[in-house]
């Protein structure tokens, strides 16, 4: 029987998903719902959703299933405003929120009328937003949180595993606390750093223009997620506040006194600083399959870019394995340079990286 799905925002994870679910599931029609119409027509112009509508009651009583995909402070109102309708008495709603404590309380606007909730944060994204950045591969082998609303819903957790497949994710349940308190942590801290780190960089560029071009390889790694959605993170951040000043105070007691140890010149103890981190980091899993979203990077060596990305490009179509990003990494003017090439995979990766040093003369390195 054809299943209604309802995807309330339909950007870069509503749509992903969006994708997924139509991927693995047959006789489902996906119905998305914002407040720009522009952004709906692109959408189902790129035949990511089926439909669309901009009345919430009406998309939202027609539902068998809702996945709430806004920003957490938007996703808390229109759980308040949908609990206000009079939704089918087996709808399914869950949504893919980074916090989860504040959405689980909210939930209970939902549960005491009888409708199922499921917390759910698929634990892969990137800095780009919006439809234009979907991707149907996005959550390949990533986690995937889900976060019952009470030990009743089983059933619904079941039923979201098998509608879900189509995502490759794996899922995992937590409760509302370990998922803000891991998060906290693991992902939105690093946020914060990497937008202050934007911030005290700025200043200097302000200082020295030369600075700009400076920026060296460190700190674009550890940057990138500070081009992430501003609205997004400022919800994040409200959200998850508790855990976020915790956390920001054991900072300030850390970097104090990693101060007075450079003031020091405490040279063993800065080594030992640097060589702790490098082993603690080395033994996360980050790069390796299952782990919080990873980029499966090629670097290559090349003489010239334009020759280079189009020979390198060639190759692997020719050998069927699709990259999902290609950039240059600045280096000395024309010199020299190196293509950084990211695939989903460490297969792929591999393979890339085999028939690179099969077909060209150029050198690469996994990292
Ligand atoms: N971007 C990421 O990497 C990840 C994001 N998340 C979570 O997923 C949710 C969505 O994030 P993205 O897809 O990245 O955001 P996005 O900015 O790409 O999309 C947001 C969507 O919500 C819609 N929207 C915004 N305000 C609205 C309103 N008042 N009423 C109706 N629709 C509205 C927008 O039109 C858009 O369709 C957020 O709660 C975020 O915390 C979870 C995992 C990863
Ligand atoms: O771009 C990145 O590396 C991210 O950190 C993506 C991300 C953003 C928000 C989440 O709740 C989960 C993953």
């Amino acid at each position: 029987m054809m299943k209604n799905v309802l995807m309330i925002g339909i950007g870069l994870i509503g749509s992903s998903i969006a994708l997924c679910l139509k991927e693995s599931n047959e006789d489902l029609r996906v119905t998305g719902f914002s407040l720009n119409q522009e952004e709906l027509e692109g959408a189902t112009s790129a035949q990511i959703i089926d439909d669309w509508e901009m009345d919430l009651q009406k998309a939202s009583e027609a539902a068998d299933v809702i996945f709430l995909c806004t920003p957490v402070s938007v996703t808390l109102k229109i759980m308040e405003e949908i609990s206000s309708f009079n939704l089918k008495s087996d709808v399914l709603i869950t949504d893919v929120g980074s916090t989860k404590k504040e959405i689980m309380n909210q939930s209970t606007l939902l549960t005491s009328k009888g409708y199922q909730f499921v917390g759910g944060h698929p634990m892969a994204g990137s800095h780009k937003s919006g439809f234009l950045a979907a991707d149907k591969n996005l959550f390949e082998n990533a986690y995937y949180i889900l976060v019952p609303s009470s030990e009743k819903n089983k059933q619904s957790v079941a039923d979201l595993h098998v509608l879900l497949r189509g995502t490759k994710a794996k899922f995992i349940q937590l409760t509302a606390n370990e998922h803000d308190e891991m998060t906290g942590i693991l992902s939105h801290t690093p946020h914060i750093i990497a937008a202050e780190l934007v911030h005290q960089a700025d200043q200097l560029i302000g200082d020295f223009p030369m600075a700009k071009k400076l920026a060296a390889g460190g700190f674009r790694d550890i940057t990138r997620i500070a081009s992430s959605d501003a609205k997004m993170w400022a919800d994040i951040s409200v959200s998850n506040q508790e855990v976020l000043v915790g956390e920001l105070d054991k900072w300030l007691v850390s970097l104090g006194n990693l101060k007075r140890t450079i003031e020091e010149k405490n040279w063993q103890k800065l080594y030992d600083f640097f060589d702790l981190a490098k082993k603690i980091r080395d033994d996360i899993p980050v790069h390796k399959e299952g782990s919080i979203p990873a980029f499966h990077d090629l670097y290559v060596n090349v003489p010239d870019y334009p020759g280079a990305i189009a020979e390198v490009t060639g190759i692997l179509a020719k050998e069927q394995i699709s990259l999902i990003n290609i950039k240059i990494m600045e280096t000395r003017d024309d010199i020299f340079g190196i293509l950084c090439i990211s695939f989903k995979n460490e297969k792929e990766l591999k393979q890339a990286q085999t028939v690179i040093n099969q077909q060209t003369a150029y050198s690469s390195l996994i990292n």
